[in-house]
């Protein structure tokens, strides 16, 4: 089944609790976390997230787009975040890092800059439960979706299936009803969407027509099923 995981980056930050409870039926809350560092951006940390996940019965799906992340990414964890992704590129020591927040029981997941090829990372895949490729050079909603990250997704989904794993593939990026089929079809399960969510008349309506779009786009694809 398609995930839809809306990204707060779209929201009103004054309104976050409102926000969370207005894609209800949403699958998880994508929160990005950025450092001014990692990405030209300023975001939210630790505290916004504890608070956040307070507030909504809705898992926090934390995008981690910030230097250290080997120091900072268990801290997201304990603030309850139920899925936590660091990018490689910041990690020092990423398969010690995956089993610590698998350790102390969130999701663990890695993401890809655009630049960033998948084939060097492959033997690091059984260590976790979702890859992320980015499909726009993380630090700002709103960007137009990278075509020319297709084939990475493609070669992405192989080396799951080579592998037999469980692993969740996401994107995140210019993810609309324009572009999410085609990811599906590159074999992307689990879609983030800002603007597309955020910027709709009624989120909660956008996130299941999303879904659909995706599902239609994947129906038979043995790893379309199951989660
Ligand atoms: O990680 C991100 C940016 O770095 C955001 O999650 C992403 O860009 C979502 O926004 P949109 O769907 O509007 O592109």
């Amino acid at each position: 089944m398609a995930q839809i995981n809306p990204s707060i980056l779209s929201a009103d930050f004054a309104r976050l609790a409102e926000e969370a409870k207005a894609v209800d039926g949403a699958d998880w809350l994508h929160v990005d976390v950025m450092d001014n560092h990692f990405v030209p951006n300023l975001t939210l940390g630790v505290p916004v997230v504890e608070a956040l996940s307070k507030a909504t019965d809705t898992p926090l799906d934390c995008h981690l787009m910030i230097e250290d992340a080997d120091r900072w990414a268990p801290q997201y964890v304990e603030a309850g975040a139920g899925s936590v992704t660091f990018h490689v590129e910041a990690a020092a020591a990423p398969v010690r890092l995956a089993r610590e927040i698998r350790a102390k029981g969130a999701r663990a997941s890695m993401a890809l800059r655009p630049a960033t090829p998948i084939e060097p990372y492959e033997d690091l895949l059984p260590e976790l439960d979702m890859l992320l490729i980015m499909t726009v050079e993380p630090g700002f909603g709103g960007q137009a979706f990278l075509d020319i990250m297709l084939p990475k997704i493609r070669r992405t989904r192989e080396l799951i299936s080579k592998h037999g794993l469980e692993l969740w593939l996401q994107v995140d990026g210019g993810v609309s009803a324009t572009t999410i089929e085609r990811c599906a079809e590159a074999g992307a399960d689990v879609f983030v969407a800002g603007s597309a969510v955020y910027g709709a008349e009624d989120p909660a309506e956008a996130v299941r027509a999303l879904r659909a779009r995706a599902e239609a786009a994947t129906a038979g694809a043995p790893w379309a099923c199951g989660h």
